[in-house]
């Protein structure tokens, strides 16, 4: 299927995704602040917990159940005129129209094992986590829900991988307007 991003926008819009824990905030955080054009960070979780975007929540396993018409509605006007990074441990969800790049981060599973324990997840989410990582689940969604040619996978380990990783999303960037001029 081919890419079908919007050619009326002149600024992108990205999605960082990957397992939780695997850095999508941290690295969202300093695109923003390094980017040579506005890209406002959504972290999409706390998107859906400001506003309500959930039919439930589980005690269990600590995290809602996404209402997820309700969260496109909300997402639809955000994204409209681009310059958005949307940070989300999933991106199926995200219509291919919308979307300029998906960069997936990747994490070895021992030390995605580690930052989980430290946010004091049940043992049960890290596993899921964890073995969710190791079958490169998100990777693979990603790949069946985008053209091959948007989608990057990125190794964030060690804050040179973030440094590296944010330095090339941003030439991304630059090129990217380079192609979209303003009208
Ligand atoms: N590339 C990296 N180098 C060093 N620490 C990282 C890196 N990526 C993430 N971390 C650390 O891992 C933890 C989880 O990162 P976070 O950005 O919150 O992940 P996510 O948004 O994917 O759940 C944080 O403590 C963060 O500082």
């Amino acid at each position: 299927m081919a890419a079908a991003s919007s050619t009326s926008r002149n600024l992108p819009v990205i999605v960082i995704t990957g397992t939780p824990g695997t850095g999508k905030s941290t690295h969202a955080q300093l695109l923003a602040g390094e980017s040579p054009v506005p890209l406002k960070h959504i972290n999409v979780g706390e998107l859906v917990k400001e506003h309500h975007l959930y039919e439930n929540y589980d005690d269990d396993w600590q995290s809602y159940t996404v209402d997820e018409d309700r969260l496109l509605d909300e997402l639809e006007t955000l994204v409209a005129d681009g310059g958005v990074i949307l940070d989300w441990h999933s991106c199926e969800l995200f219509p291919e129209r919308w979307i300029d790049l998906v960069v997936v981060l990747r994490c070895d599973h021992t030390l995605l094992w580690e930052r989980l324990e430290k946010r004091n997840y049940p043992l049960k989410k890290i596993q899921e986590n964890n073995e969710a990582e190791i079958m490169q689940v998100v990777l693979e969604e990603a790949r069946d829900s985008y053209a091959p040619e948007i989608v990057v996978e990125l190794k964030s380990e060690g804050s040179d991988d973030l440094e590296s990783n944010v330095a090339r999303i941003v030439r991304w960037v630059e090129a990217w307007q380079r192609d979209h001029p303003s009208s």
